[in-house]
């Protein structure tokens, strides 16, 4: 599914230059539910932000679902961005004057889907996190792990291949941090591919694998005996 060979990224600041990544490589296959770990720095959201064609690499190769993603235009990494992927941020970032139903349907809307499909579509990904009966409320009359909920909806409701989660926990107290990992892992469960950046150990230990990152290369990949979230919630 995705697939990245020896990737480096720098970022200018004036005169001088910072190595943050420096010679990534690693695969992850359908189906993965993989965390990436490291301490604050390590270039965790960089290497997401390229994962996810929000920004390039310097060099190196990404493949994605055996397209490799380079030198594409704006116009085309926009269309494959929305194909291939689902994004989950730890501020939800849903909008707040539309209803929890709006928000699921949104990227539905920009992908030209006619209205009614859009509105069948978010509600039954709306009732596959548990929020049909909030689908007319707004985000401010929603609970933090509601509100994620809704935003987890949102990136499964255009049925990208893969969903990217940068700290997904990272606002919610540990209860409802289980209950969002309990739904990442169910998620997971039916197949999807999912990937989520996180520095907690215990979120960490509730994928099937971790990747360390440290200083910009990866110190260690592991397949990991998953602890599910079910028994915490
Ligand atoms: N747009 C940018 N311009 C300049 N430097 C940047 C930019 N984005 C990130 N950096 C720097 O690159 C390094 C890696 O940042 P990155 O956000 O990838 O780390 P991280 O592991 O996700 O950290 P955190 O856990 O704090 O979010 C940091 O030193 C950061 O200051």
């Amino acid at each position: 599914m995705i697939e990245i060979k020896d990737l480096h990224k720098s970022y200018r600041m004036g005169s001088n230059s910072l190595h943050v990544l420096k010679g990534i490589n690693f695969k992850v296959d359908d189906g993965e539910l993989v965390a990436i770990m490291g301490s604050s720095g390590s270039g965790k959201s960089t290497l997401l932000n390229i994962l996810g064609m929000l920004d390039g690499a310097d060099s190196g190769e990404y493949t994605l679902d055996n397209v490799p993603i380079k030198n594409l235009s704006e116009t085309k990494a926009a269309q494959y961005r929305n194909k291939f992927l689902g994004f989950i941020f730890q501020s939800f970032n849903l909008i707040n004057y539309k209803s929890a139903l709006e928000n699921v349907a949104l990227p539905l809307y920009y992908q030209k889907v006619p209205r009614k499909e859009r509105q069948e579509k978010a509600m039954k990904y709306l009732d596959r996190v548990g929020l049909k009966p909030w689908a007319t409320h707004l985000p401010s009359e929603l609970s933090g792990g509601q509100k994620q909920r809704v935003a987890i909806a949102r990136a499964m409701a255009a049925e990208p291949k893969v969903l990217l989660a940068d700290e997904p926990t990272g606002a919610l107290d540990s209860k409802t941090s289980y209950e969002v990992m309990d739904l990442i892992q169910k998620i997971n469960d039916e197949g999807n591919t999912i990937l989520v950046v996180t520095h907690e150990e215990d979120i960490a230990h509730m994928c099937k694998r971790i990747v360390h990152l440290k200083d910009g290369v990866i110190v260690e990949d592991k397949k990991i005996e998953q602890v599910r979230a079910e028994q915490y919630v």
